[in-house]
């Protein structure tokens, strides 16, 4: 029966995608670090009270680094196939793909900060001297800065 067959189809699907998962999991450092600390970060949530609307960015960012580490290893291991010998353009696609994961850490940081950082302050009697959106901001371009200044001086040191 076509039903059949198609729900067949469908419970495969799950099974294949939790098994890429599990081996994500399994075979990856950085995603059993990033399961330990959403662990920690929803704990951490439901001890503060956090509101629903700011609970969603948690669960966003959460999810969003999940999903790129995911993403990472699928890109690391489709390099591998490609070549296991050194080579420039493998060494690339590895680092850029470092890098998304980075961006989605980076990301889930500045969440954490923005949604943690009063209400854990205000439980030790702290108030912070500028609103949290500001001290973001600031701390957002002096990355931004950094990080172009950064690729100024790989270039610099290339070209030279
Ligand atoms: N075939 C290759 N050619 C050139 N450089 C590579 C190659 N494979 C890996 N590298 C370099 O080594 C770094 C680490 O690669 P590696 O595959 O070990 O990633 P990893 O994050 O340690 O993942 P895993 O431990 O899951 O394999 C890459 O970011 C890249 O700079």
């Amino acid at each position: 029966m076509p039903q059949a067959k198609r729900t067949k189809r469908l419970s495969q699907s799950f099974k294949y995608a939790f098994h890429g998962i599990a081996y994500v999991l399994m075979s990856q450092r950085n995603m059993k670090i990033h399961f330990a600390m959403a662990s920690l970060i929803l704990i951490l949530a439901l001890v503060l009270d956090v509101p629903l609307s700011q609970f969603l960015w948690v669960i966003f960012s959460i999810f969003f680094v999940l999903c790129m580490e995911t993403l990472n290893t699928a890109i690391e291991r489709t390099v591998d196939l490609v070549t296991t010998e050194y080579h420039p353009l493998a060494k690339l696609a590895k680092d850029v793909a470092a890098g998304v994961v980075l961006f989605a850490a980076l990301f889930a940081v500045v969440t954490g900060l923005i949604v943690f950082t009063e209400p854990l302050l205000s439980v030790a009697g702290v108030q912070l001297p500028f609103p949290i959106e500001h001290m973001t901001i600031v701390a957002i371009l002096c990355f931004l800065i950094a990080v172009f200044l950064f690729s100024l001086r790989k270039a610099g040191k290339k070209d030279g």
